[in-house]
């Protein structure tokens, strides 16, 4: 890790607690983001990762406790400022896209922070930049296809595209390899790996339920289990077989090979 004492503060969390139906989805949560940094957030079903995210993203405010991103507030800011700052990509951005949509659209909606198209006026350096990262994810020729007729292996990259549209100070990626196949996963972590490593690149959360999707780049894990937090820190301190057992309740044994993780039952 390089210019830790440069790094600018993206996200910090402080005794977050989100209270629904008389229940702590997220628990008296600490967590801060800096911007050299990509955290994996990984947790069971259930663990209130997605809670967290949508915490980051300023789609949501905490029951009690603070919520800095990109040293505003949530709750004192001004959310649609806000939210374009952050590239979000979630199950839930994806089903509020319409299906007829083409793919390029789909991304340069976002600079609008928009969906669905309707009226906007386009600048040329709009349409190249979502042609730019279309080709970059390698869906470009897939610019004209609409939507809903994507695989799930492509619309995820759409989707990642459409976060980074607007060159956002951070990014949050909700699970982007569910529903891929083992050759779309792979391809999936070597660009979010290669993203990860340009120190141009933004902050950013990755959330998963498995070890196998962490991208080698990724410096810090988050783990999460009902609600609370098990292990946060750096990854090679923090994702070991004992915080990992805790969370999913079971004795697991988790392996690194090259920086890639695996785990399995003990
Ligand atoms: N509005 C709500 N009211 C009550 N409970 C909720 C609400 N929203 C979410 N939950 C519950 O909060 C818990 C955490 O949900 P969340 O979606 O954050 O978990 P997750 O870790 O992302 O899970 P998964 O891996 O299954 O996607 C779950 O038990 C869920 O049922």
């Amino acid at each position: 890790m390089v210019n830790v004492g440069q790094a600018e503060r993206i996200i910090d969390i402080s005794d977050a607690v989100i209270r629904r139906g008389g229940k702590n989805l997220i628990n008296r949560v600490d967590w801060r983001v800096d911007s050299d940094q990509r955290w994996v957030v990984l947790g069971p079903n259930g663990a209130g990762k997605t809670t967290l995210l949508n915490l980051a993203a300023a789609r949501s405010h905490p029951t009690s406790g603070t919520v800095e991103i990109l040293d505003e507030t949530v709750g004192k800011v001004d959310l649609f400022e806000l939210r374009p700052r952050i590239g979000l990509s979630t199950a839930e951005v994806a089903a509020a896209l319409p299906s007829d949509e083409t793919a390029l659209d789909v991304v340069r909606t976002a600079a609008w922070s928009v969906v669905g198209r309707w009226r906007e006026d386009y600048d040329e350096y709009d349409t190249e930049r979502a042609m730019s990262l279309l080709n970059w994810l390698g869906v470009g020729s897939l610019a004209d296809r609409t939507f809903g007729t994507l695989s799930e292996g492509e619309r995820k990259r759409v989707l990642i595209s459409r976060a980074l549209m607007n060159d956002p100070e951070v990014l949050l990626l909700d699970e982007p390899a569910a529903g891929l196949d083992l050759g779309a996963r792979e391809g999936l972590v070597a660009t979010l790996s290669s993203l990860a490593a340009d120190p141009a690149s933004p902050a950013t959360v990755l959330v998963t339920h498995h070890v196998e999707e962490i991208p080698p780049s990724f410096t810090h894990a988050l783990i999460l289990s009902g609600g609370d937090i098990v292990a946060s820190g750096p990854i090679a301190e923090t994702l070991t077989a004992e915080a990992l057992s805790k969370a999913f309740g079971m004795p697991l044994i988790l392996e690194n090979r090259g920086g890639r993780y695996t785990a399995r039952a003990a």
